[in-house]
């Protein structure tokens, strides 16, 4: 379960241990809103998001659904510092289309926690094979991480990409074709 008071505890031994003096006016409220922080930007601890696909409509388009540039934020969870940018989410339902929000909302659930881009991107994509049993999904996750740009190797600009290929992507490389088009916004040409 998630120990606001235990959060606040935490931030107020950080700022000792940096030399600050969490007594100074600037800092007193700090540690109580760092936990009303944390409470929202990890909340996807809480959830399972696999609940918002539960709901779903009959529809026979068996053809691709494509969310593109969701945006997304989440956590290292090296570093506990932001990585952020856009989550492309492909389909090819099977007899049942799910509300296009809902894509965006297990992005989220899956992004609001301690993660990896490399296992945000599977989950997302693994969950949405298991709980729509479409015929393939394809996700793409584009990001700036933090850790990279403010401290260590100091790279602000560089790009991490990861994707997840599941279903009749992998196995048809015109429907990934048509995907990767698609989500870089040019008209798919075979
Ligand atoms: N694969 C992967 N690596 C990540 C992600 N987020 C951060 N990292 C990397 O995690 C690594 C942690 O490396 P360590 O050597 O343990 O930590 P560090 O000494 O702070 O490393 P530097 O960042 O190189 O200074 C770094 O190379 C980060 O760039 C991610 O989502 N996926
Ligand atoms: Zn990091």
């Amino acid at each position: 379960m998630f120990d606001q008071e235990k959060i606040k505890q935490a931030v107020r031994l950080l700022l000792e241990a940096i030399g600050e003096d969490p007594e100074r006016e600037g800092l007193r409220d700090t540690p109580e809103r760092v936990a009303r922080m944390y409470a929202e930007i990890f909340a996807g601890l809480q959830e399972d998001p696999a609940v918002h696909l539960e709901k779903y409509f009959t529809e026979n388009h068996e053809e691709m659904v494509l969310v593109r540039d969701i945006p997304v934020y989440s956590v290292c969870e090296h570093h506990l510092l932001p990585f952020f940018g856009v989550a492309h989410v492909a389909y090819i339902p099977r007899g049942v289309v799910t509300g296009l929000s809902k894509l965006a909302r297990v992005v989220d659930g899956f992004a609001r926690r301690p993660q990896l881009q490399e296992r945000l991107t599977t989950q997302i994509a693994d969950t949405i094979m298991e709980k729509l049993n479409p015929r393939g999904v394809l996700v793409v996750i584009e990001a700036e991480h933090m850790c990279m740009t403010m401290r260590g190797v100091k790279k602000p600009g560089a790009k991490t990409v990861t994707s997840a290929v599941r279903g009749i992507f992998q196995q048809n490389a015109a429907t990934r074709a048509e995907a990767l088009a698609l989500i870089r916004g040019r008209d798919f040409r075979p």
